[in-house]
């Protein structure tokens, strides 16, 4: 993955970003930026558009309006493989794995992938080289190496997460949206995860969705707050714990919902 970038460009830059469906506005001029190596976790109640927000940055829905720019390049409206090509990887809250596969081979097509792999016996050796090189070094990072042969779908939830993150990460992308790392795993799972996450995507930009506040609160540099698609606050955590609107808006309703056993 590569692409220049203009120096002094933000790593993800929003200007007014909205989206519409039929005549209901899910995200009203979200403007936001981000900078190179920053950790910004998204929060916000349900339905509040974070979703929405990630498949337009990483080209899975076409902006009404707006711009999205990746280091100072235009990405809002390009199909999903362009933006993945200039460097950015997404994850899934729903599982993305060749469940066929062996853990190994998953990591190592993601990582061919990225090289621009093409059957082309002179690139081919050079490439697949590189690449099994880069897979046997994940392998040990994720802590699968005694799972390299096993199939991805014999693989434990929580190791399949990882693997996940592995595989994209695979190709050393700039920037990393993770939509829900932790969502479904244990209390000890999540702080595993979270410092694997942490190790994985060293010095990458890292936009994630997650629900869970410890999680956001000891990965994020910056927390950015949506409610009914707008941003209502962005900012370190301490400015965001104490911020009045987002307690109103989410930490609040969310501790209520906590109490009540809601999501
Ligand atoms: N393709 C679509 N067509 C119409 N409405 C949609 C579509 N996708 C999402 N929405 C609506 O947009 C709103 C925001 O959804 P979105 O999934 O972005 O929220 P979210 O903040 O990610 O929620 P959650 O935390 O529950 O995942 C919701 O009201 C949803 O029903």
């Amino acid at each position: 993955m590569s692409g220049a970038a203009p120096s002094g460009a933000p790593a993800l830059e929003l200007r007014n970003l909205c989206k519409r469906f039929g005549r209901t506005e899910i995200l009203r001029g979200v403007t936001l930026s981000v900078n190179a190596g920053e950790r910004v976790a998204i929060i916000g109640p349900n339905g509040a558009g974070k979703s929405t927000l990630f498949n337009l940055i990483s080209g899975g829905m076409d902006p009404s309006a707006g711009e999205v720019l990746m280091h100072g390049e235009r990405i809002g409206g390009r199909r999903p493989f362009e933006i993945n090509r200039l460097g950015l990887a997404r994850s899934f809250q729903v599982s993305n794995l060749f469940s066929n596969l062996s853990v190994f081979e998953n990591l190592r097509c993601s990582a061919l992938w990225s090289t621009g792999y093409r059957y082309a016996f002179w690139r081919r050796l050079t490439h697949a080289r590189g690449a099994n090189e880069r897979t046997e070094d994940l392998l040990a990072r994720l802590g699968l190496a005694h799972r390299r042969d096993t199939l991805a779908s014999q693989l434990s939830y929580a190791e399949q997460r990882a693997l996940e993150l592995g595989i994209t990460v695979a190709g050393g992308p700039r920037v990393v949206l993770l939509d829900e790392p932790t969502a479904g795993m244990s209390r000890s799972e999540t702080t595993h995860f979270t410092g694997l996450i942490r190790q994985l995507t060293e010095g990458r930009t890292l936009p994630t969705v997650e629900h869970d506040m410890s999680v956001v609160f000891s990965l994020a540099d910056r927390i950015a707050v949506l409610a009914q698609g707008e941003l209502i606050a962005f900012g370190t955590p301490q400015d965001i714990r104490a911020h009045p609107a987002v307690q109103q808006a989410y930490l609040g309703a969310r501790d209520t919902a906590q109490k009540t056993g809601a999501h």
